[in-house]
């Protein structure tokens, strides 16, 4: 078939425009973390959401239906490191919140840097910074794309929320200090706190939300996807006894500003500090693309202390909805419809409170972590004479004392397969194992290569336990998670805005995915440890 010749400018399979005069990209990139957001979240109370929220999500943007973590343990700090970077504990080697430290013979905070201050408060909350993470963020690899002229801002509650998302170069990373209701930040990023969040600060959001007791949006009758307000396996909110609405709030004396985080107006407050961030900052109005990096903590905390089916979740996610809303409607205003790439994901789900499944005769239960280490040490000292066999836990992983095993003469293997024998008595534990025998251990997938994800040489433990699905490592009320079961595991995913054909997929894709389809729109590098896939249904 005769050639025709391509029409000026026009690109065909055989030919390219000499120089792509310029890359269109948008003008602001802005990610939102819902803290804990399970996937059924969008369509549980989906009767009950606005128009404006999560509707607008799915209808106008592409909503990944089947997005799964990749990695074990499904918690906050690993979840915002890998959304950001599209890597995996193995590689990242953010394995926990915090995990234990040999050489340190203590447990270490993902985000704790001592050679830090804090800015903008009294207290220690700041010597933060993002030094524990080894590879580079979206947010990084933006600033590096252009010279560093993008700016990159984090905002969160939890100070991993802000911190780690927003990457090395961040502009600036803001996270909330629950002991003086200032929002604060690290001698990492800035030597004082700008005027602008000074002025925010001397607002007193928490006070004033603090002074009246969180109520039900609605009529508490209309809250019927959720169980009875007063249930013995809920968090009442301390000096209360019971667990139920109007909740009076700021009761507890040491940080009377900390219950804010544990309510809805905690979304609320984050929201409205991102936006003096975006307008102090200038984001999407510079000449090149720059990113806000949003994590809304309280559907965690409260979503802890209440549990997945509690009429304090359901009315988180109702409120959450209309403080959506009105921030794409803030962002169509600032920045323009269309003018922004955003998205909304979670850093992991969570297990419904084990004492309401138990009650629904499912299967769940709680367990206690700090129990099982203390009984195994105990056993281990009785079977080999050897003091603290075990030297550390967390994450579901035990890390072996090698140092008091070989001064008691005795061989790290026996006692580790006595632990790991001991361990699979136990109800609660559905398998334990060496993790240097991970591959070589029979795991169904997505189990294996979730814990091969999580499994980092230099930081992660010697024995791996996991725990029956429902059950949880807590106490009598409310709920977490960790797990690679699909209730802690599978979050949203939905993109909208710029470069975003409506639609959806049910196709199984990863965490890891985010940040490469991320890349590959706005064409930058993806980061240093990236390990994910671009989604080509969003960046076609
Ligand atoms: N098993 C649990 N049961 C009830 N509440 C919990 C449990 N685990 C954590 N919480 C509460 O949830 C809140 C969040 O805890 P924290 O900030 O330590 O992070 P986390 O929830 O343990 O982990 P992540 O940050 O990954 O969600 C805290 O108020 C904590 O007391
Ligand atoms: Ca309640
Ligand atoms: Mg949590």
């Amino acid at each position: 078939q005769k050639a025709t010749s391509p029409k000026p400018g026009q690109a065909t399979a055989w030919s390219r425009p000499a120089v792509q005069k310029n890359i269109n990209r948008p003008k602001l990139v802005v990610g939102i973390v819902v803290d804990q957001m399970r996937w059924d979240y969008l369509y549980r109370y989906a009767n009950r959401y606005t128009d404006g929220g999560f509707k607008r999500l799915l209808k106008d943007g592409f909503s990944c239906e089947n997005t799964l973590i990749n990695y074990t343990p499904t918690i906050t700090a690993c979840g915002h490191t890998c959304i950001y970077t599209g890597s995996v504990p193995a590689v990242h080697g953010i394995v926990g919140n915090d995990w234990y430290n040999r050489e340190l013979s203590r447990d270490v905070y993902c985000a704790e840097d001592s050679t830090v201050n804090t800015v903008g408060s009294t207290s220690n909350a700041g010597k933060m910074s993002p030094r524990n993470m080894q590879v580079t963020t979206i947010g990084d690899e933006l600033r590096l794309s252009n010279n560093f002229q993008s700016k990159v801002v984090g905002v969160a509650i939890k100070d991993r929320g802000a911190i780690l998302p927003a990457g090395h170069s961040a502009t600036a990373a803001y996270w909330y200090d629950g002991t003086t209701g200032n929002w604060v930040t690290s001698t990492y990023y800035m030597t004082q706190l700008p005027d602008w969040a000074t002025d925010f600060n001397s607002m007193k959001w928490p006070a004033r939300y603090l002074s009246q007791p969180w109520t039900p949006l609605y009529p508490i009758e209309t809250y019927t996807l959720s169980t009875a307000d007063n249930k013995p396996y809920e968090g009442p909110f301390k000096p209360a006894v019971n667990p139920t609405f109007p909740h009076n709030l700021g009761g507890d004396k040491g940080t009377p500003f900390k219950s804010i985080s544990s309510t809805p107006f905690g979304n609320t407050m984050t929201l409205e500090f991102a936006k003096k961030a975006l307008e102090a900052y200038g984001l999407g109005k510079g000449s090149v693309t720059d990113m806000l990096a949003i994590s809304l903590s309280s559907t965690d905390y409260v979503g802890h202390q209440f549990g997945p089916n509690s009429v304090e979740v359901e009315d988180t996610y109702l409120r959450l909805d209309k403080d959506l809303a009105a921030f794409f409607k803030y962002l169509d205003e600032k920045v323009g419809k269309g003018q922004y790439l955003f998205f909304i994901t979670a850093d992991h789900g969570v297990a419904h409170v084990p004492g309401f499944m138990q009650e629904n005769k499912l299967p769940g239960a709680s367990w206690s972590e700090g129990k099982a280490v203390s009984d195994l040490n105990k056993l281990a000292k009785e079977q080999f004479g050897v003091e603290k066999a075990i030297e550390g836990a967390g994450n579901y992983q035990l890390y072996l004392n090698y140092d008091a095993i070989s001064q008691a003469g005795k061989s790290a293997t026996d006692v580790r397969d006595f632990l790991i024998n001991t361990l699979l008595k136990d109800p609660a534990i559905s398998n334990a194992f060496p993790l240097q025998n991970l591959m070589t251990t029979t795991l169904p997938e997505p189990m294996r290569t979730m814990m091969a994800n999580g499994f980092n040489r230099k930081r992660s433990g010697d024995i791996q336990f996991v725990l029956q699905p429902g059950y949880i490592d807590g106490g009598k009320t409310g709920t977490t998670h960790g797990l690679w079961y699909a209730y802690d595991a599978h979050i949203p995913l939905v993109f909208m805005g710029w470069g975003v054909h409506a639609g959806k997929s049910n196709r199984t894709m990863g965490m890891t995915d985010i940040t490469p389809t991320i890349a590959a729109m706005l064409h930058i590098q993806m980061p240093s440890g990236n390990v994910g896939h671009v989604i080509e249904e969003v960046a076609r």
